[in-house]
């Protein structure tokens, strides 16, 4: 064991290096052992890193592969599959010409051919071909407009999966007969296989009545051609389908958990779905964080207790900052002169918000520190300016992107000194 920050850092540094992409694929084709003739197609922000691993792996046997990732995400050609950029978070003329491309590639497959379909966030946007009747404006259209109405990603997807010829399982259909193996890296909290990316490979769990009920809870207003793609089904059960998560939330917490014991702490997981208002997480987590300081409680330190999820912020004020920065300011306030704690948070992809941190970390001594450098938490929060509080006190956490992106690590790490200040 080292200082509670020094530990704090190596914790989030091998948890998430321990699942990166490249490493997960690697591992699970092993586990496979697929046929010889295989075709590759990935979407999502991962596509590319997630396609090399598994070029890597299978070589020859990869009989040709379409990947189809954001602009600025592929790191250059590999050596049998068409690499394609499109647009994120909305679609643009790219990725309905990529899509075509992976739509050509898996029909008229035969069952003794393998679909190798490599799954990560981002792919509703990056992989689409609207139903008939629906144009790429249309998607447009409606993406932005479901983006900004406050529907979460299960609502919006099951709206975007009824508009699109490859979404809700229906991709899985157009490669049957040949068998699917879906390798997902999940960016969607409690890991709903049918919402990450849309499920072009899963059976969709959504219905046309909750569609119903989205638009009437949002109050959006679409047009009659739109309402009719609306109405016509997902596929409910697919025969030629198996799927695998590789990577989530609750395998980088399970890592991190690891990583802690491996540095001498006792560690146990919390939740893997956080979803609150971060300022109220904060909150949550110093009460904890009080708990272990006074009466050791709920685990014997020295111990880490982590969380999962993604919180939220109702941005109203003009300042810079990230859920996450958010989260930990705010949980500065209740452990203000508790000692022996420290509380960090990071968004898994290295970015928190439109900033160039990936999270922060404060400990007691944080509220002091701001106070005496004349800021007041409470002004910093309304203003949503949670970047330059942190700064001021050195306690931004940078890691630069990491190569995935599985929502939110979050944890308490404690030592065995107890001290409480007045
Ligand atoms: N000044 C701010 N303070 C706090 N949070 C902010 C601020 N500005 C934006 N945000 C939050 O940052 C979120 C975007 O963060 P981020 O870029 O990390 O996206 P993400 O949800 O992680 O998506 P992705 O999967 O693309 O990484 C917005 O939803 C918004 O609530
Ligand atoms: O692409 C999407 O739909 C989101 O990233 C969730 O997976
Ligand atoms: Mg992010």
């Amino acid at each position: 064991m080292k200082s509670l920050r020094e530990d704090a850092i190596r914790i989030i540094e091998d948890s998430i290096s321990s699942i990166l992409p490249e490493k997960a694929v690697e591992q699970e084709l092993k586990k496979l052992d697929l046929d010889d003739k295989i075709y590759l197609v990935a979407i999502g922000k991962a596509a590319w890193r997630m396609a090399k691993s598994a070029k890597d792996c299978l070589k020859d046997k990869v009989k040709g592969g379409v990947v189809i990732t954001k602009y600025g995400h592929s790191q250059g050609p590999i050596e049998g599959l068409k690499i394609y950029e499109a647009g994120h978070p909305i679609p643009d003329e790219n990725t309905i010409s990529s899509t075509k491309e992976a739509v050509e590639l898996v029909k008229g497959l035969s069952k003794d051919d393998t679909v190798l379909f490599l799954v990560s966030g981002g792919g509703s946007a990056l992989f689409e071909l609207p139903v008939d009747g629906v144009s790429l404006e249309d998607i447009k259209n409606v993406t932005d407009m479901l983006l900004r109405c406050g529907a979460n990603i299960v609502e919006i997807n099951a709206i975007r999966k009824r508009m699109s010829q490859v979404k809700g399982g229906r991709f899985a259909l157009m490669a049957s007969p040949a068998r699917v193996y879906s390798l997902v890296l999940s960016d969607v909290l409690g890991d709903r296989l049918d919402s990450i990316a849309s499920g072009p490979a899963y059976p969709d769990s959504t219905t046309c009545e909750d569609v119903r009920k989205i638009i009437r809870k949002y109050d959006l207003k679409l047009p009659r051609h739109i309402l009719q793609s609306l109405s016509e089904e997902t596929p409910k059960s697919l025969d030629n389908v198996e799927t695998r998560i590789i990577g989530s939330v609750s395998k980088v917490c399970e890592s991190a958990k690891n990583v802690a014991v491996s540095l001498g702490y006792n560690a146990m997981i919390l939740t893997t779905t956080l979803d609150c208002e971060a300022s109220e997480a904060g909150l949550f987590l110093a009460a904890i964080a009080r708990e272990e300081v006074e009466k050791e409680r709920p685990i014997k330190r020295p111990c880490v207790i982590i969380l999962g999820g993604e919180t939220v912020v109702h941005v109203k004020g003009t300042g810079k900052g990230g859920r996450n920065q958010e989260l930990v300011l705010s949980a500065a306030r209740g452990i203000k002169n508790y000692h022996g704690a420290v509380i960090a948070s990071i968004g898994t992809d290295g970015t928190d918000g439109p900033t160039d941190a990936a999270g922060g970390i404060v400990d007691g001594k944080t509220a002091k520190a701001l106070e005496e450098a004349g800021i007041d938490i409470d002004d910093v929060l309304n203003d949503n300016d949670s970047y330059h509080a942190l700064q001021k006190v050195n306690s931004l956490i940078r890691t630069g992107p990491t190569g995935t992106n599985v929502n939110d690590l979050i944890f308490i790490l404690c030592d065995e000194t107890k001290v409480r200040e007045n």
